[in-house]
């Protein structure tokens, strides 16, 4: 068989929507891989049929189209796009030649397309484990699990967590060591292959091995690729997927090839070549790219023993393979790949190592137990995952509430108390200038009386006339459109005179800000409100917060403290 690639065709493969690759392939240099193990034996028969793209596609076609091989239309699974493709390539004479002496009891029906039926199928119909598998994996997963890949458990674990743990969860993985072969490099408790009990969703690694269920995987797959590549060759598409150095992990459901990725495994050198890498249109963007990206490097590594994957990524892909790790800085050793790998044009050299000990297949899990640690170590440190009950009263005009709850009541509220008294500070500390602590009646009574002096203050400035009422929405009717948080002296005195809403000077001083602030706001520098927020707020956009020693001046040596002496106090 010649390996030689052949330069690039441009001819007639329409791009798909989803690929719109101009990579072309300059030179491909296949050196002699003095490790690759022997081919398998393959009959005459078959080998005949598979040395040309034409012999594959009427191999795939025929295969379609073969009444003969009849199976229950129930178990009939649908290709999909890939219907079309296959007709036109049927040409019905090399398929007639493969099933008589290929297939022997596989049955194959199609009505306008491709159904496949393995040769045994289990107990409830669904289909059982290939026996003659390669050694390589199976993973399966139940195919529900799709849809809800993007809706489950993405508050909880994160949307790859999600996605991965969905596809995971309903994974029925037995060991079945018929599928060992003597020779294969299976690390002592891997578990290499799966089969499917309920699930019908499985994750494969098949070479051209002349084993029936393979091939026509492989044929699957080569339909996939010469749809989403569609720049590539079929002929060389061809010809790599049936290299018998070449290894392809495919995504199957329902017996139906989803996508894959063909790779070459360079074993002496440690590194993997992926050359082709695609999902079916319809199914792009759900998750399957990553999970089978993820079986792949399990695979190959624990399988193959390599380190690093190389490609040469489609202008248009790169952004996936970032995603799965792989950079275009090329930290590999050129003497381990150089003259290796084909090169092509229009794609972008991207590397990615396989970490050592990674649970790829099982990633989700992982990064589970990291965040359950994470949270534990939050949890002996922080009691923010605490909830407490909320605060059972009604905000009642000017957002006085009207049932009276004292601060250190409020549920939660004497962790932080302990905790910080356990830190040193003492309740006098909390907030800047909290009013009333200590012997409260008394200095809540000071607190009062001083505030409603400014208060009566303010009101008795010759600019407050705007800021005494609250906006009337029926003389301004955008008003509250555009002021989201309005103010004014009215409101402020029936916060003082509650004597609960101003637990703090910060409080009283930000609401008289913000009064003079709004009116800043809705209207504009040449207007008389604007000026008279200028001129009657200059003293209050000064306001600083004050001390409680500074407090305790001012009530004790002022009967009737004033913002002059407030602002004189600042300014000392
Ligand atoms: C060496 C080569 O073969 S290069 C050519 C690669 N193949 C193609 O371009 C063929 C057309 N495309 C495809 O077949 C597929 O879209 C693939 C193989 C590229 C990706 O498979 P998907 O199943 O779609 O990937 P999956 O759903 O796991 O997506 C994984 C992440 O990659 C992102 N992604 C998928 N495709 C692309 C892309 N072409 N560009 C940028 N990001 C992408 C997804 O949005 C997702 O991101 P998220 O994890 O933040 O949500």
């Amino acid at each position: 068989m010649d390996l030689t690639a052949p330069l690039r065709s441009q001819a007639s493969q329409s791009p798909s929507p989803s690929h719109s690759a101009t990579s072309s392939i300059r030179k491909r240099k296949l050196l002699p891989d003095d490790h690759a193990p022997p081919p398998p034996p393959i009959p005459s028969s078959l080998s005949d049929a598979l040395t040309s793209n034409d012999d594959l596609d009427s191999v795939s076609a025929a295969a379609a189209d073969s009444e003969s091989l009849s199976l229950s239309q129930s178990q009939s699974q649908h290709v999909g796009a890939d219907e079309e493709e296959v007709e036109e390539e049927c040409d019905g004479s090399s398929m007639r030649t493969f099933t008589a002496s290929r297939l022997g009891n596989t049955k194959v029906k199609t009505v306008n397309s491709i159904k496949v039926e393995p040769t045994e199928v289990g107990k409830d119909g669904d289909p059982a484990p290939a026996t003659g598998n390669s050694g390589l994996g199976v993973v399966v997963v139940k195919e529900d699990t799709v849809k809800n890949i993007f809706t489950e458990n993405i508050q909880t674990s994160g949307a790859y967590s999600a996605r991965e743990e969905n596809l995971k969860r309903e994974t029925q993985e037995k060991f079945n060591p018929a599928s060992i072969r003597p020779g294969d490099q299976v690390a002592s408790g891997m578990k290499y292959s799966h089969y499917e009990e309920a699930g019908r969703l499985k994750f494969v690694c098949v070479s051209n091995d002349g084993i029936d269920e393979h091939m026509v995987w492989l044929i699957g797959l080569k339909i996939i690729f010469g749809r989403q590549l569609p720049n590539m060759p079929k002929e060389y598409i061809v010809r790599l997927l049936m290299d018998r150095n070449h290894k392809s992990v495919m995504v199957i459901r329902r017996n139906h090839v989803v996508g894959g990725i063909t790779y070459r495994p360079y074993v002496s050198q440690k590194f993997g070549e992926i050359a082709f890498c695609a999902i079916t249109g319809d199914e792009q963007v759900k998750g399957y790219g990553t999970r089978l990206m993820n079986h792949l490097k399990q695979h190959a590594r624990d399988v193959d023993g390599l380190t690093h994957f190389l490609t040469y990524a489609d202008n248009n892909a790169v952004g996936y393979f970032v995603k799965q790790g792989f950079t275009k800085e090329i930290h590999l050793e050129k003497e381990r790949w150089q003259g290796y790998i084909k090169d092509y044009d229009g794609g972008i050299l991207m590397e990615c190592k396989i970490d050592l000990k990674l649970p790829y297949t099982d990633l989700s899990t992982m990064i589970r137990r990291q965040r359950q640690v994470i949270d534990e170590k939050i949890r002996e440190l922080s009691n923010c995952h605490i909830v407490y009950t909320g605060i059972d009263f009604q905000k009642k005009e000017a957002g006085i509430p009207k049932k009276i709850i004292n601060v250190e009541d409020l549920p939660g509220l004497m962790v932080v108390k302990l905790t910080i008294e356990e830190a040193g500070w003492t309740p006098d500390q909390w907030g800047h200038s909290r009013f009333n602590s200590g012997d409260s009646a008394s200095n809540q009574k000071s607190w009062t009386a001083f505030m409603r002096s400014l208060l009566k203050a303010m009101n008795d400035h010759p600019d407050a006339w705007p800021f005494k009422e609250p906006v009337d929405a029926r003389d301004v009717p955008d008003y509250y459109d555009i002021i989201k948080d309005p103010m004014d002296l009215k409101t402020m005195s029936k916060r003082v005179e509650s004597e609960q809403y101003y637990v703090t000077f910060e409080m009283f001083v930000a609401d008289a800000r913000r009064m003079f602030e709004n009116a800043r706001t809705y209207n504009s520098p040449e207007t008389i409100y604007y000026k008279c927020a200028s001129r009657h707020g200059a003293l209050a956009l000064n306001w600083k917060p004050i001390s409680r020693a500074k407090f305790n001046r001012v009530s004790n040596q002022v009967s009737r403290p004033s913002i002059d002496i407030l602002l004189h106090l600042e300014l000392g």
